[in-house]
């Protein structure tokens, strides 16, 4: 019999005991932010339960790593802090055990309704890295870009390109995004404009948050990549195209990208992605070895993009994506990142790059959807090429299983104007 929380969770709830992800919260505004995980429609505060001296495991039990205002000391810890943590919760919360569930002071204090509480970022990122692996997105950029001669460039079946983005403006779901403001060059032989971005996208993705960290000059296997991985999230990278196109030859995305980056507030660990993992696209060329794996998986997380104009009361869709059509996969990222020595710290992003599909309906940003604004998209009655102001950007994400669904919940984000 499947799993079962004494907390009564809605069949089509993202926070069945199954996935218990993991976030940073105050249960109210003067509260200081401490971890929590989702369970149902409530987050179970723990410090709580790391006070009460519930994580009684051989690793847990003398940590301070529940006590801190965000996630990175737990994340650093490791899998098998990992694993201690989510059978002391699994068991905690299951219908079953009494400790939690008989206690009604415990319960009081430990269990806060989720629409109650303000949930923070859920790490201190110190660096944050974007990659470029969906060759659909890749294909569809090169053709808008650089045109038809070569839209994908050699190095892309070699290696996973990226950028480093910038880790300051990374927000959490909820916070408004202000129009940026910048130089365009829209019409060759004239001379560039400055003003608000008139091309604002979103692009869909999700985005590994690192566990332990490697030493500079340390290069993480490609066969251990997987035990750097904490979790899962997802990201907004917000790109104004206009100044992308403009200022990025030839070192890459800066202003056009760096103005704002929303996550999702619940990372989902891999432990409860497991059983929707999936068989990566097969690679060809084969890829060098030191970014050839035993295993190579994906996801199969299903992702949707809803935006409401300010105008609507409901969203529409605009695509339908999912994780699987990645083609380098989350380790490959992460073990190339560190290839040449590179450090990474517990709480750095890697964004997967944008997550676009195979079909017209599963492209990842507004870039490919008009086609550069080359056709209108209807959302409801009301034409968008890109976003315009008051412009809500939602993504949801989710993994159906027998009887559950594991949920990354939401991450969105309103368009507000630039300033004059
Ligand atoms: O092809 C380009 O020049 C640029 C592409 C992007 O803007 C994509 C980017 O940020 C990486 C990604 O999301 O895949
Ligand atoms: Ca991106
Ligand atoms: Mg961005």
């Amino acid at each position: 019999m499947a799993l079962k929380s004494f907390i009564e969770v809605h069949p089509d709830s993202h926070f069945p005991i199954q996935n218990l992800p993991y976030g940073v919260f105050k249960p109210q505004p003067g509260s200081s932010p401490r971890p929590g995980v989702a369970i149902g429609d409530y987050v179970l505060d723990l410090s709580e339960i790391a006070s009460a001296a519930l994580f009684n495991g051989p690793l847990l039990n003398n940590s301070d790593c529940f006590h801190q205002p965000n996630l990175n000391k737990f994340v650093s810890l490791g899998r098998p802090a990992w694993k201690e943590a989510r059978a002391t919760l699994q068991k905690l919360l299951s219908a079953t055990e009494p400790t939690l569930r008989d206690n009604a002071t415990l319960r009081e204090k430990s269990l806060v309704p989720m629409s109650r509480v303000e949930l923070l970022l859920p790490v201190q990122i110190g660096d944050y890295t974007d990659f470029f692996s969906s060759l659909h997105h890749t294909k569809n950029c090169g053709l808008i870009f650089r045109g038809p001669q070569n839209p994908v460039l050699e190095n892309w079946y070699h290696l996973p390109v990226a950028y480093h983005g910038r880790a300051s403006s990374v927000v959490i779901s909820g916070t408004d995004i202000v129009r940026p403001r910048g130089q365009a060059h829209p019409t060759p032989g004239s001379p560039p404009y400055f003003g608000p971005s008139r091309k604002l996208d979103f692009e869909l993705e999700m985005a590994t948050i690192v566990g332990p960290g490697n030493d500079l000059g340390k290069p993480v296997d490609i066969n251990n990549a997987a035990d750097h991985i904490f979790g899962v999230v997802l990201m907004n990278d917000w790109s104004a195209r206009d100044i992308q196109a403009w200022e990025y030859i030839p070192l890459g995305p800066f202003l056009g990208k760096n103005f704002g980056t929303t996550i999702s507030p619940w990372i989902v660990t891999l432990e409860a992605l497991e059983p929707f993992a999936c068989e990566a696209p097969k690679q060809d060329p084969p890829p060098l070895p030191y970014l050839t794996e035993k295993v190579s998986k994906n996801y199969d997380v299903s992702l949707e993009v809803h935006i409401k104009p300010a105008e609507h009361e409901k969203p529409s869709v605009v695509t339908r994506s999912n994780l699987k059509h990645l083609y380098w996969t989350l380790t490959q990222q992460l073990a190339h990142h560190t290839i040449n020595g590179c450090n990474l710290r517990p709480g750095d992003l890697l964004g997967t790059g944008t997550i676009s599909g195979p079909e017209q309906e599963s492209r990842g940003c507004l870039l490919e959807l008009t086609w550069n604004g080359q056709n209108t998209l209807s959302l409801n009655g009301v034409d968008r090429k890109f976003l315009e102001d008051g412009d809500e950007v939602t993504f949801t994400g989710y993994c159906k299983g027998d009887g559950y669904t594991i949920g990354f919940g939401k991450c969105s984000g309103r368009i507000i104007p630039s300033a004059p």
